[in-house]
């Protein structure tokens, strides 16, 4: 369990932009990754992403610690941004392209 949390913190800390879902970004397995990966896509930075499906622990342990109980969570330079409903409104109203732009890394 604490090397579940540990590792949970170091993809926090080392990945700017990084998106827990089901399924992957070309095969989500679930609607409500598969809305929130689009709009995420659709900000045009790179991010990375864990399947929680294939890391049951992350999906166990993840939402006691983020203190948000589903699937998919958006993490920002090391914040918990909010899951499907908060990051599609965000991108509704163009802020998450915002968010996104000053979080990615400039390009090399
Ligand atoms: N309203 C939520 C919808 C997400 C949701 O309800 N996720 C569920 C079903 S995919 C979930 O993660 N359940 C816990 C689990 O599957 O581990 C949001 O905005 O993200
Ligand atoms: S897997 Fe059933 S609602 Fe997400």
């Amino acid at each position: 369990m604490t090397d579940t949390i540990e590792n949970i913190k170091e993809q926090i800390a080392s990945n700017d932009i990084l998106l827990y879902m089901k399924g992957n970004p070309n095969q989500p397995m679930c609607g409500f990754s598969a809305r929130t990966v689009q709009s995420v896509m659709s900000c045009g930075q790179r991010f990375a992403y864990v399947d929680i499906l294939q890391n049951p622990d992350i999906r166990a342990e993840l939402p006691k610690y983020a203190n948000w109980p589903t699937f998919p969570q958006l993490w920002v330079k090391g914040e918990l941004i909010g899951g499907c409903d908060i990051v599609n409104e965000m991108f509704e109203k163009g802020e998450l392209q915002t968010l996104l732009a000053e979080a990615a890394p400039a390009a090399e």
